[in-house]
């Protein structure tokens, strides 16, 4: 579904990322966790083909129009430019597909998104004029409008309240149940832990572990990343883990 090899990004004559070998497979929802600055959003932007790279990303590789069939991207800034309805916005999600949006397929693509992030009585609001995490909420929504394969989305937790949190990655775990690939990067590791079947960790652009959750979150590799120790909780629902 995503196949990057040898993928290298140098910005400002600084080499950013090197040497990525990374798969994300249907049914799977891998996470990218790391530091900040290690290069996870780059690595999501090199992929998708939105910077330029050395080394190889099949879908980079495709045509642009294909590209946007196969992948739908919630990048990190969560920027809505235009005062649109929230349905709008939502809409924009079908541009890559026949139709202009207002197909029946479109229209049932674009209420199953609604209904999928608990938009209804959202839809008629001015997207501008909602909350930070609710944005978020309607960007993710149209990104699943999208009804791509692949879902790439850069810290989609972010600002999300704890109730939204979980519901958002009970999301992605369902999409990758149905057969979707989803990569997202995570701050929260024992969210990550919980919720990603499995887990890349970067560190100063260089993949240093790719593995099950519990195989990346040893303490050595976490010391090694992020300098510090971190205590887990074993709770009934998954680890709980704690900076230290
Ligand atoms: N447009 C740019 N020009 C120059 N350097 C950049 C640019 N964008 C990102 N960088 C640098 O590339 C490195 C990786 O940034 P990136 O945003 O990919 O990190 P990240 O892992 O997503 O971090 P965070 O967890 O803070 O979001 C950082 O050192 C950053 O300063």
């Amino acid at each position: 579904m995503l196949n990057l090899h040898a993928l290298s990004v140098s910005r400002r004559r600084r080499s950013v990322l090197s040497g990525i070998d990374l798969q994300v497979g249907a049914g799977e929802v891998v996470g990218l966790i790391g530091p900040n600055g290690a290069g996870k959003s780059t690595l999501m932007e090199a992929a998708l083909g939105l910077i330029p790279f050395s080394g190889r990303s099949s879908l980079a590789a495709l045509p642009e129009s294909r590209r946007a069939r196969q992948a739908a991207y919630l990048p990190q800034s969560r920027e809505i430019a235009w005062p649109v309805s929230v349905e709008d916005l939502i809409a924009l999600g079908r541009i890559p597909w026949p139709g202009g949006g207002r197909s029946p397929r479109d229209l049932a693509a674009i209420d199953a998104a609604i209904t999928r992030m608990e938009l209804q009585d959202y839809r008629k609001r001015t997207a501008l004029r909602l909350s930070g995490g609710e944005q978020t909420r309607a960007l993710i929504a149209r990104a699943l409008a999208q009804e791509t394969p692949l879902l790439i989305a850069d810290e989609p937790i972010a600002g999300l309240d704890p109730a939204q949190q979980l519901a958002c990655l009970r999301l992605f775990r369902d999409l990758a149940a149905e057969g979707r690939g989803v990569l997202v990067s995570l701050h929260d590791l024992g969210l990550a832990a919980r919720f990603c079947s499995r887990l890349v960790l970067l560190v100063e652009g260089r993949i240093i572990a790719d593995g099950p959750p519990d195989q990346v979150l040893s303490d050595d590799l976490m010391r090694r990343a992020f300098g510090i120790a971190l205590h887990r909780i074993d709770t009934p629902e998954g680890p709980a883990i704690l900076p230290l």
